[in-house]
């Protein structure tokens, strides 16, 4: 990775021996690496057990995730917020991990869709829940800092699984919970 970007500096006519930039194919590769480091996480070691059983069966929403993820198409983050909301099914999950399954899926090359959905499908694989509602709201860097330039445009994506699915009154809960 480090002789790639070295590459890519120099095509842009850079001088890659001066002082500010002979560490920074170095630099690049591992800020990179870590945007990127989603790939080398499994959700099982994310969780680490952290699952506790509970005979709550209300709502539980944990709103306002930040989220920091890399664009598929332009390799350019785009940046947001995750609601993430379920409804136990005599489980639990610990409070960070919602958190940390967010970021395993941000830290990867995503498009926000798929992002979106892929949170939804592992909250509900993880907890057995009888639903699970996941909003993202974020701002695209390829949209604003190049292309089309709209800097006020927000792409927000939800995916409702089970109740929140089915049940009107549950996915308004949930968007009432979250301010929506
Ligand atoms: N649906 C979706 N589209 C995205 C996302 N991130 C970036 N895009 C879009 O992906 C599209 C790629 O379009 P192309 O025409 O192949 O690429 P481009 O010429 O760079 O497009 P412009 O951004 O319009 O300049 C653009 O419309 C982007 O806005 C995302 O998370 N979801
Ligand atoms: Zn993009």
């Amino acid at each position: 990775m480090e002789k790639s970007y070295a590459e890519i500096i120099s095509a842009i006519g850079e001088d890659l021996t001066r002082d500010g930039l002979q560490d920074t194919p170095k630099r690049a590769a591992k800020a990179f690496q870590f945007l990127t480091s989603g790939y080398q996480r499994k959700v099982d070691d994310v969780v680490n057990g952290a699952l506790f059983e509970s005979d709550c069966n209300e709502m539980v929403v944990v709103s306002d995730i930040e989220l920091y993820s890399m664009c598929e198409h332009h390799l350019l983050p785009f940046i947001g917020r995750a609601h993430v909301a379920y409804i136990p099914n005599g489980k639990v999950l610990g409070l960070s991990k919602v958190a940390r399954i967010v970021d395993l899926y941000a830290r990867r090359l995503q498009i926000q869709e798929g992002l979106t959905t892929q949170i939804a499908n592992t909250m509900m694989e993880v907890t057995g829940a009888e639903g699970v509602g996941v909003i993202i709201e974020a701002k695209h860097m390829c949209m604003m800092m190049r292309g089309v330039e709209k800097q006020n445009s927000v792409m927000r994506t939800s995916a409702m699984l089970g109740v929140f699915k089915d049940n009107h009154a549950t996915r308004k809960e949930f968007l009432a919970l979250v301010g929506k």
